[in-house]
């Protein structure tokens, strides 16, 4: 399964969660907390993440990547973000696109 396609399954199982029983679900207690509370938890999960960086801490980086991952997924379904919006914009940046011309081009 593609990267993208793991992001894409998680977001379509955090969007059925919408109006679920926050006592059985973590998703949707977090939706029931609102979207400041939601960004506040990214940005908690973004530092824990600096951290294990700084730390050098390889499994420490995947464990808070994931929960970083999870928690930004989170907030674009309470924001209404859909993953295609976020992709689009990474395709449109000279960056990514020079990358992708640059692999598609023979080898000299
Ligand atoms: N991927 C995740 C995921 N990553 C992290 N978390 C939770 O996010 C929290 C972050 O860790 P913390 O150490 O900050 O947690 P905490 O100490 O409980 O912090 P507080 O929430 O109390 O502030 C933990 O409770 C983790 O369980 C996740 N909770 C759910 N998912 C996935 O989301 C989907 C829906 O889950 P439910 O909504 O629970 O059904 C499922 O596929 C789950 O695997």
């Amino acid at each position: 399964m593609a990267e993208d396609n793991v992001l894409e399954h998680l977001y379509q199982v955090i969007l059925s969660r919408r109006g679920a029983d926050p006592a059985q679900s973590n998703t949707a207690r977090l939706f029931a907390k609102g979207k400041k509370k939601i960004a506040q938890k990214l940005g908690e999960e973004a530092v824990e993440t600096v951290i294990e960086g700084v730390k050098g801490d390889k499994d420490g980086v995947i464990a808070e990547s994931a929960d970083l991952l999870y928690h930004l997924l989170v907030l674009w379904a309470a924001l209404d973000v859909k993953p295609d919006a976020v992709w689009d914009a990474l395709r449109s940046r000279e960056g990514i696109s020079g990358i992708a011309e640059k692999a598609a081009r023979p080898r000299d």
